[in-house]
């Protein structure tokens, strides 16, 4: 393969915040139409061919389309032009403003979940993934996407952040997975892994990094579970498993609730609903979890993810704050 992850990147190069290459708007780019019937689909963006290969190599494990996302303008032979580049565009990016892109895509409908793979650029997602999600946002609102990039050594997490505000609407599996320079060598079987880890195959249906629709919940040293809805919301709950937050008392232990950073998402799911005790909400307009321990009255604001089974809610119908972890099943 001709990877070059040994090309030498110069931190520290001097930014110059213009607007960037790559023109206006106009849009005679390539619009792509995702043919495969596979619930799976790679999207990755590279330069010079790390992060391509680890898209192959999931094409090859799932057997699914994928299509690379290419800036509109390529990007210059001289290294050094290019990080002077690629920091315009990360500026001009901070400022509102995205580089032109040369791919598009109709739709993602069909797809189980997408992945998304870029090169980390000075600690951030390579600038024309994160203009094609800028673009692709609201088609992707209710997909679950999964992260893999590679970098010489610079981690992923704010990229995670970064993917996340692109696409606020999406669903993220919990599980990214980075390759660095010292680790690009294992690429097979970290691969494989990963793949393995979220639940993602070519086999049965399955809702990857989402192995079972069940939550276990810790209180002391009491384990109560609950079964989740099938809807966008209690997906996005899942996957930020495992959680363990403090449930604050609310108004005399009609409910217990928090705050989950970020919100979860709530495009798409049903709302509307009369709370029965053990029922787990998102109360829309706070954007708050309220697990209900008593019967509360009709409200359209109300998004249901799951239920607490049998007499669980009891562990939770106590005075005060209580700790809890939930984990999945
Ligand atoms: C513009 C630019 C900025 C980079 N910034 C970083 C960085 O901040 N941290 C890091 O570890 N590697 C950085 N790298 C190295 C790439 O992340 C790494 O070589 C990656 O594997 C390239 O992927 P690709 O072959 O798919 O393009 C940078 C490379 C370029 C071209």
């Amino acid at each position: 393969c001709g990877g070059s992850d040994n090309e030498p990147f110069t931190p520290g190069q001097p930014e110059t915040p213009e607007q960037p290459g790559g023109g206006d708007d106009t849009d005679d780019s390539d619009t792509l139409a995702p043919e495969g019937s596979g619930r799976y689909l790679v999207l990755y963006s590279s330069r010079t061919s790390n992060t391509e290969r680890m898209a192959r190599q999931i094409r090859t494990a799932l057997d699914c389309d994928m299509i690379e996302v290419e800036p509109q303008m390529p990007y210059e032979n001289d290294y050094n032009a290019m990080l002077e580049r690629a920091q315009e565009e990360l500026a001009a990016i901070e400022q509102g403003r995205y580089p032109a892109v040369g791919t598009s895509v109709d739709s993602f409908d069909g797809y189980d979940i997408v992945f998304v793979g870029y090169p980390i650029w000075y600690g951030s997602m390579a600038t024309p993934m994160q203009a094609f999600l800028h673009e692709h946002a609201s088609k992707l609102a209710g997909k679950r996407i999964a992260l893999f990039a590679t970098s010489g050594g610079s981690g992923i997490s704010a990229s995670i952040g970064e993917a996340r505000s692109l696409c606020p609407e999406a669903t993220f599996v919990d599980r990214t997975l980075l390759l660095t320079s010292s680790t690009l060598s294992q690429m097979e079987g970290r691969v494989a892994e990963w793949l393995d880890e979220i639940g993602a195959g070519r086999e049965e249906p399955v809702t990857p990094g989402i192995s079972s629709p069940n939550v276990n919940i810790s209180v002391g040293d009491r384990t109560i579970t609950a079964t989740m809805e099938d809807n966008a919301a209690a997906r996005d709950f899942l996957s930020r498993l495992p959680l363990e937050v403090t449930l604050k008392d609310y108004n005399q232990t009609t409910e217990k609730i928090f705050y989950p950073s970020p919100a979860l998402t709530t495009a798409g799911t049903a709302r509307g609903c009369v709370p029965i005790p053990g029922d787990i909400t998102i109360y829309a307009p706070w954007g708050n979890v309220a697990i209900f321990c008593k019967n509360g009255s009709r409200s359209n604001d109300l998004i249901k993810i799951g239920h607490i089974d049998g007499d669980g809610i009891e562990a939770l119908r106590v005075a005060g704050d209580v700790r809890v972890k939930f984990e999945r099943q």
